[in-house]
């Protein structure tokens, strides 16, 4: 690219000169990518900076919070929670919502995050990331509560994540395509580094946690099944596998290059629709694939018309190549898949 484009400078050609986005939002996704350059530097400490292992508590889910997931929510909420931008906010590792004290001035947008995604992989090197959704506040709210977040993905204003790894990279949709933001560390800014990504729709590979297997149900077998007999098979070719086990990272390789990723329901807790969460994990990440090009379901709908009914919804997720996912899908309509 031959002249730099600075995030702030995009954004504010957004507002002024497309008219895309309103003043507020703008300013709202300068803090929000100003939060996870703080994360970024956080977790670039390691080892020196404390920041690793367990806080030695669990958060709403059951599951345990690690110093990074606390620390990353803390970043989020002090520098969005007085910007003038926000109602309130939502996160993975808060069981309520988070209304903007009476003492900032209030805004119109509903922030919700997963200020770690990729938890496991903290410890150990491997990419993690920060994902977030932007929501509006519905007209006719009148005070803030946690049902006026209940609204579908479809209802996103902006949506996003920023993956710490070989290089901190924020990749963010405002509803016209995906655009790639890298953190140039010497200049202390995110930089436009590709626009319009789209994603194949044909692909040879595949993410879903394989440890799994003999949980799932049959529309995810018969596919895996499928790509697992290569040539030989009914697919007449072969596939590779990845597994990163952070989210951020999955989807990320999957905007660059294709793919398709699935973490779907399965018998370990059948009362459950799936492990990743619908409003700050699914939900996001479903619009950036469908923005680029490709699509993202349950097995039955569209991810981003499911009706949420609670802030900490799980999901069933089949996202990435366009092919691929509708073939996925089609196996769970033949097979009246319940999940
Ligand atoms: O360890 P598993 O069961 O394969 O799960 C991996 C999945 O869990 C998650 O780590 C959940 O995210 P959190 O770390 O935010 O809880 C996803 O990013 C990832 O795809
Ligand atoms: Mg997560
Ligand atoms: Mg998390």
């Amino acid at each position: 690219m031959s002249s730099r484009i600075s995030l702030t400078r995009y954004l504010v050609e957004k507002q002024r000169v497309d008219g895309h986005i309103p003043g507020q939002l703008r300013l709202l996704l300068e803090v929000v990518a100003r939060a996870c350059k703080r994360i970024s530097f956080e977790v670039n400490k390691g080892d020196l900076g404390h920041v690793m292992g367990s806080a030695g508590s669990q958060n709403v889910q059951g599951e345990v919070q690690k110093k990074l997931d606390i620390i990353a929510n803390e970043v989020l909420i002090e520098a969005n929670e007085w910007g003038g931008h926000l109602a309130a906010m939502a996160s993975e590792e808060m069981e309520g919502i988070y209304v903007v004290p009476n003492r900032y001035p209030q805004g119109e947008y509903l922030l919700l995050f997963d200020p770690l995604d990729g938890s496991s992989n903290i410890d150990v090197n491997v990419s993690i990331g920060t994902i977030f959704s932007v929501l509006k506040m519905p007209d006719d709210a009148s005070g803030v509560s946690e049902k006026d977040f209940l609204q579908s993905g479809r209802h996103q204003v902006a949506a996003g994540y920023c993956v710490y790894g070989p290089q901190t990279t924020l990749v963010l949709t405002v509803g016209d395509g995906v655009h790639v933001f890298t953190l140039d560390r010497e200049q202390g800014s995110f930089v436009l580094t590709q626009e319009n990504l789209r994603i194949p729709e044909d692909t040879k590979e595949f993410a879903i946690n394989m440890s799994n297997m003999r949980h799932w149900d049959s529309p995810v077998r018969r596919y895996i099944g499928e790509c697992l007999a290569g040539k030989e098979g009914p697919r007449g070719k072969d596939f590779n596998m990845r597994w990163i086990a952070s989210m951020v990272a999955d989807v990320h390789r999957i905007l660059m290059r294709g793919g398709v990723f699935m973490y779907p329901w399965d018998k370990r807790e059948p009362n459950k629709p799936g492990k990743l969460r619908l409003m700050y994990e699914a939900n996001p990440m479903s619009w950036l694939v469908e923005q680029a090009g490709g699509a993202a379901t349950n097995g039955r709908q569209r991810i981003l018309e499911v009706q949420p009914t609670q802030l900490h919804e799980r999901v069933s997720v089949i996202l990435g190549s366009r092919n691929e996912v509708e073939r996925v899908t089609q196996y769970h309509l033949e097979a009246g898949s319940a999940t």
